[in-house]
């Protein structure tokens, strides 16, 4: 692997593409208009400078990653790549049309990777030519910090692919689990139902949003409660993944809570909008 485009600069893009040009790789950030490509950008050097501020971190290192981060708007300017990873917003249609586009414009032996939260790595497979190289590489927000990335099996992912992914993702320092593809991969098919539960909770009155958190936390460990949690991927995000495995599953223990489709509605994404279910 030698060169890696990140499609999508947004919260998990941004992350990914620091990931990767800090375990040494150049990348390639690209978003549709550039301010999105500049947010995310900015979201890097301020987590970087972080690093260099605790001291964990030299001055020179930081300026050394970015300058492996070339950003564009024109996906093409990695045609050349290796590796894509597409962090784009969790909407299957768009994921497809991304793919298709991916797969005209990127160089045939390139491996198309997909940070889905839980859509379907066989139906982007559908949409390419090269069914076999395409897999899903599900990282963990904060990118950064988190230490799994689900690799994810479709139907048609060669094993040749997912041991090349397998090795990539030692080579960013993270850990893999395999994974055969199923609506929402493993954590998430957990994770983001008990989030659901929290909305219902908070929706129902039992408890407030700051006794619900928590609750988890001095309950049962957990770093963040469940709703910090949820402001913290973004609340459309949670929606979506509650979407895909009510419709995939055909199954009412994943009915999405109606507080999650009122808040994305108003526009209360979570931290990346400024409110959620907490103000920031
Ligand atoms: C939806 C999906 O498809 C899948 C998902 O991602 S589900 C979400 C999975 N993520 C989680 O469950 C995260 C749960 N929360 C946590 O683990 C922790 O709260 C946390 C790691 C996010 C923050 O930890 P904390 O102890 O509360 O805060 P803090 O002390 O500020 O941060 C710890 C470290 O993380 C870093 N960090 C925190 N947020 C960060 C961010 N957004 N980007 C980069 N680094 C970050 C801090 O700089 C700090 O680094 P150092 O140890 O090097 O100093
Ligand atoms: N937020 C989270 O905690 C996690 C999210 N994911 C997944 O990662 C993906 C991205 O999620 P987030 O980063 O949270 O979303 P986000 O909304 O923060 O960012 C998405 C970005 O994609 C861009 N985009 C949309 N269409 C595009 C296109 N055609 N080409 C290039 N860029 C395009 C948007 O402009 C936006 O900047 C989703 O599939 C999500 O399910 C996976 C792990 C964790």
């Amino acid at each position: 692997m030698e060169k890696v485009l990140v499609l999508g600069a947004g919260t998990m893009g941004s992350g990914i593409a620091q990931v990767v040009a800090q375990a040494g790789f150049p990348v390639v950030l690209c978003d549709v208009e550039d301010r999105f490509v500049q947010k995310g950008l900015s979201l890097i050097e301020k987590n970087l400078a972080r690093q260099v501020e605790k001291g964990k971190m030299a001055a020179a290192d930081k300026e050394a990653i970015l300058g492996r981060i070339k950003t564009t708007t024109n996906m093409a300017d990695g045609a050349d790549v290796d590796l894509v990873i597409e962090a784009v917003i969790e909407n299957l249609e768009l994921k497809i049309n991304v793919f298709r586009e991916l797969d005209r414009t990127i160089r045939k032996e390139a491996i198309l990777a997909s940070n889905t939260s839980a859509l379907s790595i066989s139906a982007l497979a559908a949409a390419t030519s090269r069914p076999e190289k395409v897999i899903g590489m599900h990282f963990f927000n904060p990118a950064p910090v988190m230490q799994l990335v689900e690799v994810v099996k479709g139907s048609a992912t060669s094993e040749e692919t997912f041991a090349t992914i397998k090795v990539m993702v030692e080579k960013l320092g993270k850990t893999a689990v395999a994974v055969n593809e199923a609506p929402g991969f493993i954590v998430n098919r957990m994770l983001v139902p008990m989030i659901n539960e929290a909305a219902y909770i908070l929706m129902e009155g039992v408890a407030s949003a700051e006794d619900i958190d928590t609750a988890m936390k001095l309950g049962a460990n957990h770093p963040i409660g469940p709703l910090a949690l949820a402001d913290m991927i973004g609340i459309d995000v949670c929606l979506a993944v509650m979407e895909t495995l009510y419709a995939e599953f055909s199954d009412a223990k994943y009915r999405p809570c109606p507080l999650l489709r009122k808040l994305v509605r108003a526009g209360y994404l979570g931290r990346k909008t400024g409110k959620g279910f907490y103000t920031y």
